[in-house]
């Protein structure tokens, strides 16, 4: 190693003792059982679903508080303390208001802080204290360490112990110190989280998911088709904006566009008011919690009309400019008849409904309307200025990517596109053809140059972008083709059928999995595969973990549309030091129920792996790089102080 970096690294340990300080302190960690990973997936905008299981650390609270106070606490009270520690502020407000003195309620904080100091330290058994001290609130930090550290052995310490608890109710700390306390307990039952794709779209907050992504203490990213959509709308492709705007329009979420990222509608609105009318197929689904007025379901149902429009009549230059995209079958708009009002696609005609054709040409079909054009320019404008989006974009862009390579496991959103026999599906993308891995690399490649080059929005860059939401070979996708059109205005069903890739049922297969896992230079024995994206029908028997528990499919659905059609409410994995486990959440009410009731729908566990030893640090991604840091500590020591 160039002695250089040995001199620079000098500088921050001047002193012998310094080195040998860290290289112990790193060899202690690697030592320690692995920290818990925490895996979900398809949030799609359900914030307050979201926001409970990274609360509760899929039942990890719960199970600790049980651990600790089973044979001491009822029930009730076992779920009241759990309420506490996922909503704090709030808890404490209820609690506040029923008691009628200032002695009961100081007897509460008394309890609930002796309480949380043995959980924390519970929580905390399997850290360094320089970590666990990181994760405690700043102000309090001296004091807890005092709670903390006063072993049971230590009668004499007790009047100490108490006289600190004491002082904080009097000096009014307590609602703080508790806050802290349960937040600290939250960060410690979870290490790091894994969030497998799809953030946006179909739900009301992804916003606020994105916020708490932000605040986070440890998370990565995998994109998902939806999270794809939103970042090509970012990087100036302008189908993948008329595309977010349509599932807002279609899932009454055009306040997401509007009021939390400030995009101006008004001009999109003006154009829908003047070419459209009401249309069955085009008004907002219901979520079952809106008050929609008549006038507001019309005008939703007209800007869904007027942006579906203007996204068909993008996608066919994009198809002609790309032919190595393979999409001309979906040149829809110039595959229509206007005069008999049918369409011919795969040889069959159909009649078409509900259609909306006031600003097509039928003679150029997809040529926008100058004043579609002029609201295009208007939205990309607005979007690309979003302060707020900017912001949550650049911060998926920095912690995302197609897949990753995790602890030996494979995490990706959608599949590794194959043929019926398992190949891996090549694509001609400049004429080179790329298969398996290295056509995800080159499809990051892609995207994060249009992300790079937002003033650019029909080079190859960007249509690629839209490829990687619809295309038939994109690894999010994973469907042939994406029936958007036919299910607007086609009443026969079989033409909305979005065929999957072959992987989807090749992944049941043990085989089809240790090969994708050794084109990942993963081991086939030990990883697996982490998938989001398809909702796991659980309603008619079909089982999450597959091909051997090589592959692991956590899209349960926290979507509530879906949550019909998959019997439950998402899943999310689990994986600490003694393997792995699947947790099935059942249909998450609301908080209110939870603070109110203490109903913490509580989950299901499945096994999936069992670790016959525990797992170390050492043998995890972060042990690598904490032995990378010894060795180099190692050859400071020789170079600098040994003699
Ligand atoms: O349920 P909607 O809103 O009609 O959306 C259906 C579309 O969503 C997709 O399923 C993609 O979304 P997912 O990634 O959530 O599956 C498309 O394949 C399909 O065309
Ligand atoms: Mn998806």
């Amino acid at each position: 190693m160039n002695t250089k970096y040995l001199d620079l690294l000098a500088q921050k340990y001047d002193s012998e003792e310094k080195v040998v300080t860290e290289i112990i302190n790193l060899e202690a960690i690697l030592n320690l059982p692995k920290g818990t990973e925490h895996f979900v997936s398809d949030l799609h905008g359900e914030y307050q679903a979201f926001q409970h299981v990274l609360r509760n650390g899929s039942g990890k609270v719960k199970e600790k508080i049980k651990d600790l106070f089973e044979e001491v606490l009822s029930e009730q009270e076992i779920n009241e303390f759990a309420a506490l520690v996922y909503y704090p502020e709030e808890k404490i407000q209820l609690i506040k208001n029923s008691f009628d003195n200032e002695k009961e309620l100081n007897g509460w904080y008394t309890e609930m802080i002796e309480r949380m100091i043995k959980l924390i330290s519970y929580a905390s058994s399997k850290y360094t204290r320089s970590k666990l001290r990181k994760a405690l609130p700043d102000q309090f930090v001296y004091i807890i360490e005092e709670l903390l550290y006063k072993t049971e052995d230590f009668q004499n310490r007790e009047p100490y112990y108490s006289s600190i608890v004491q002082q904080i109710i009097s000096l009014g700390q307590a609602d703080k110190l508790i806050i802290g306390l349960a937040y600290t307990t939250q960060r410690l039952v979870v290490d790091h989280l894994h969030v497998v794709g799809d953030i946006y779209d179909r739900g009301p907050e992804p916003d606020k998911i994105m916020e708490a992504l932000i605040n986070y203490h440890s998370v990565d990213i995998q994109w998902g088709n939806h999270d794809v959509l939103w970042i090509g709308a970012f990087a100036g492709s302008k189908v993948c904006l008329a595309n977010i705007i349509r599932i807002c329009a279609r899932y009454n979420n055009l306040d997401i566009i509007e009021d939390v990222y400030g995009i101006n509608l008004r001009p999109l609105l003006n154009l829908a008011e003047r070419y459209y009318e009401d249309n069955p197929v085009f008004r907002p689904k219901s979520q079952g919690d809106e008050n929609l007025s008549k006038e507001e379901q019309l005008q939703i149902t007209k800007i869904h009309q007027a942006i579906a429009m203007i996204q068909f009549k993008l996608e066919s230059p994009i198809i002609k400019r790309r032919p190595t995209f393979d999409m001309s079958e979906r040149l829809l708009l110039e595959k229509v008849d206007y005069d008999k009002n049918e369409i011919t696609l795969h040889g069959n005609t159909y009649p078409l409904e509900n259609t909306c054709f006031a600003t097509v040409n039928t003679l150029q079909p997809d040529q926008l309307l100058e004043e579609e054009e002029q609201v295009l320019d208007k939205l990309l404008f607005s979007v690309q200025h979003s302060e707020k989006l900017a912001r949550h974009m650049n911060f998926l862009m920095k912690k995302g990517s197609l897949y990753l390579k995790y602890n030996g496991n494979l995490l990706i959103h959608g599949c590794i596109p194959l043929d019926e026999l398992g190949n891996m599906e090549k694509m001609e993308i400049e004429s080179k053809t790329y298969a398996g891995r290295e056509l995800l690399d080159i499809f990051e490649h892609y995207l994060r140059h249009a992300f790079a080059h937002p003033e650019e929005t029909d080079d190859l860059a960007t249509d690629m972008v839209w490829y990687l939401w619809t295309g038939q070979y994109s690894s999010l996708f994973g469907k042939r083709e994406m029936t958007t059109f036919e299910r607007y205005f086609i009443k026969d069903k079989a033409t909305h059928k979005e065929r999957k890739n072959p992987y989807y049922h090749l992944r049941e297969e043990e085989e089809t999995c240790s090969k994708i896992l050794a084109e990942f230079d993963l081991d086939p024995d030990q990883g697996h595969i982490i998938n989001g994206h398809t909702p796991v029908k659980e309603i008619n028997g079909e089982n999450p973990i597959k091909a051997n528990g090589k592959m692991i499919v956590i899209d349960g659905g926290f979507s509530k549309a879906y949550q019909s059609t998959t019997g439950i409410a998402g899943y999310t994995l689990l994986y600490n030091s003694y393997g792995m486990q699947l947790v099935a959440h059942k249909h998450f009410q609301s908080k209110e129920d939870v603070l109110l009731n203490g109903t913490d729908v509580l989950s299901v566990k499945r096994l999936v792996d069992k670790e016959l030893e525990r797992k170390k640090v050492l043998e995890t991604n972060v042990g690598e790089e904490l032995l990378q840091e010894v060795s180099i500590l190692n050859r400071l020591m020789e170079y600098r102080y040994v003699k």
